[in-house]
């Protein structure tokens, strides 16, 4: 696996278990998280993300007070080899999670995503109420200069409380069912949002 200079798959697992989240705070490792902006700055030149929508099925629509950010799914044929190889290592992490935690995730499906500046993504769960795909959310920062007052953060919500995730790099896993949400940023924001799902039966 070219950037899972990873973390301790264990690790991850037993926070999965205990708090539904972790963070992987070096993950995608310098070199990889660079060819990957680097990917998306050429990405974006080309105009190639497009406004993502909300919903699904019928009720798929594109509402920018709800979400406001534009993406482009890594397996994409416009895509880099850098995207390639992130989802390949994310596929590997899949497969070691799954051993752990009995997910019975099948597939690993990406997007870059980039919001900009004031855009957010209102409170929401990454698991459908009519289908329960997604298991596992996956999100990694690509924005090495970010600084804390930029604003942009998750918040997430766990049993405990609400934790803000800064956005800057990194990534942070979390079980797809919980509660979260984008505050607006004063700059653009950049990220891959990623989810460990069960194939469609
Ligand atoms: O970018 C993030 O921090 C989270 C994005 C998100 O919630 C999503 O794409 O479903
Ligand atoms: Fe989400």
């Amino acid at each position: 696996m070219p950037h899972a200079a990873v973390h301790d798959v264990a690790t991850i697992a037993d926070a999965l278990r205990a708090r539904g989240a972790c963070r992987l705070p070096d993950f995608p490792d310098a070199a990889a998280a660079r060819a990957l902006r680097e990917d998306l700055d050429r990405l974006q030149a080309a105009g190639a993300l497009a406004s993502a929508a909300v919903g699904h099925g019928a009720s798929l629509g594109q509402r920018a007070e709800i979400r406001g950010d534009a993406t482009l799914w890594l397996d994409d044929a416009r895509t880099g080899r850098a995207a390639a190889a992130f989802l390949a290592s994310l596929d590997g992490l899949r497969i070691e999670l799954n051993r752990r935690l009995f997910l019975g995730a099948d597939e690993v499906e990406a997007h870059y995503a980039a919001y900009p500046a004031g855009a957010r993504y209102a409170r929401h769960r990454d698991r459908f109420r009519d289908d329960d795909a997604r298991v596992i959310s996956f999100v990694s920062y690509l924005n090495p200069d970010w600084r804390d007052d930029d604003g942009g953060a998750l918040r997430l919500s766990l049993d405990d409380g609400d934790i803000d995730v800064v956005p800057r790099t990194g990534s942070i896993c979390f079980l797809s069912e919980l509660e979260h949400e984008v505050l607006p940023a004063t700059r653009e924001r950049r990220s891959i949002a990623a989810w460990m799902r069960r194939r469609p039966r």
